[in-house]
C-alpha cells in the first residue's frame, strides 16, 4: 500500500499531483502547489480555466480525484473537514448567493464565528460583536452594520463578505474573484484594502482568485496562471506575471505595464493587422 506522506506544519496548501475530474473530464490539474504563511498568492486565468475547482481543493470542499492534498496541516481524506473549515476564510459569490436578503450585516459578520448562515436569535459574545465592528471598520463597512444585505451595493456586499471570511482569524483566505461586478471605484477602493491586509503581518495566507491583473493588490507576492485545467506558470509574482504567459494563458498577444506595484494589461495593438480587419468589413 503507498505510504501518505506526513504533511509539513508549515505549509498551508500543500497539493501534490493533484487532479479534479468530475464526469470523465479534468476540471483542474495535475496541480502541485504549496502556499506559506505568509505568502499572498493571487491565480489568474481565463473562464473555465479550473480556479473555483482549485479553491474548493484549497477549502477543503472537494477530495482530489488523484494526487495528495494536505490542507492547514491535515490530509484530506483523513481529517474531519468540520473541524478544517472553520479555521479556513472563504468568500465566494456561491456563498454570498446563499445569503437572505434580510440579514442584517453585523449578524452576517458575527455569525461566522458560529459557522451559521442567517439570521440567529442566540445572544452574541461581547467580543464577538467587537471583533465584527473592528473587521468592519477595517474594511470602511463600519456604517453598514445596521443593514439589512440585500438593501448593499455589489461593492458594499464584497467588503461585508471580506469581514465575515476573517471573523474566525483563520489562517487561510480564500477569496473567489472579489472584484467581479464592481465599478471603477469599487475595485481601486478594494485593491486598497486588499493591500493594506497583504501588509498585515497578522494577516492569514491568503489567495485570491481573479480574471485581470489590473484587480492584483500591490504587496501580493506569488501567483499562478490557469488555462484548461493545467498550470502555465506558478512562483513569484514578478517572475509570472509577464507579457509572455498571460499571452500563453489567454492564447493572445498580451502587452503587459506594470506601474506603481499595478498591473495593467492589453492586447497588444497591431495596426496592420486592424487595418486588414477594418478592409474585410
Ligand atoms: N461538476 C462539474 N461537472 C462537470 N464539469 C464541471 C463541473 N464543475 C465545473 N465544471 C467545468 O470545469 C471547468 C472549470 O470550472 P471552474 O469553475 O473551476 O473554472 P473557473 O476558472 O473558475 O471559471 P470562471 O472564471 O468562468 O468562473 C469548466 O469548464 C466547467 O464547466
Amino acid at each position: 500500500m503507498e505510504r501518505v506522506r506526513e504533511p509539513d506544519p508549515d505549509l498551508l496548501i500543500d497539493l501534490t499531483d493533484v487532479d479534479l475530474r468530475r464526469e470523465g473530464k479534468t476540471l483542474v490539474g495535475p496541480v502541485t502547489w504549496q502556499v506559506e504563511l505568509d505568502e499572498r498568492w493571487v491565480v489568474l486565468g481565463p473562464n473555465g480555466a479550473g480556479k473555483t475547482s482549485l479553491m474548493r481543493l484549497a477549502a477543503a470542499q472537494e477530495y482530489p480525484s488523484s494526487g495528495t492534498a494536505h490542507i492547514l496541516g491535515e490530509v484530506m481524506g483523513r481529517v474531519d473537514v468540520s473541524e478544517l473549515r472553520p479555521r479556513i476564510g472563504l468568500s465566494s459569490s456561491a456563498l454570498a448567493s446563499r445569503i437572505p436578503a434580510d440579514e442584517l450585516v453585523g449578524d452576517l459578520v458575527v455569525s461566522a464565528g458560529y459557522a451559521v448562515l442567517g439570521r440567529w436569535r442566540e445572544q452574541y459574545d461581547a467580543m464577538d460583536t467587537e471583533r465584527a465592528a473592528e473587521l468592519l471598520e477595517s474594511l470602511g463597512a463600519d456604517h453598514l452594520r445596521d443593514r439589512t444585505y440585500g438593501t448593499l451595493s455589489e461593492g458594499e456586499r464584497k467588503r461585508v463578505l471580506i469581514a465575515r471570511a476573517l471573523m474566525t482569524d483563520p489562517e487561510l483566505l480564500l477569496l473567489d474573484e472579489p472584484a467581479a461586478g464592481l465599478d471603477l471605484g469599487g475595485r481601486e477602493e478594494l485593491v486598497a484594502r486588499l493591500s493594506t491586509l497583504a501588509a498585515d503581518p497578522d494577516a492569514p495566507a491568503i489567495v485570491l482568485i481573479t480574471h485581470h491583473v489590473e484587480e492584483i493588490p500591490p504587496g501580493f507576492t506569488h501567483a499562478m496562471l490557469l488555462k484548461e485545467g493545467g498550470v502555465v506558470a506558478q512562483g513569484l509574482i514578478d517572475d509570472v506575471i509577464t507579457a509572455p504567459n498571460l499571452s500563453e494563458t489567454f492564447s493572445q498577444s498580451i502587452t503587459l505595464d506594470h506601474v506603481d506595484g499595478r498591473y495593467f494589461a492589453r492586447r497588444t495593438f497591431s495596426p496592420g493587422r486592424h487595418r486588414q480587419h477594418a478592409y474585410e468589413q
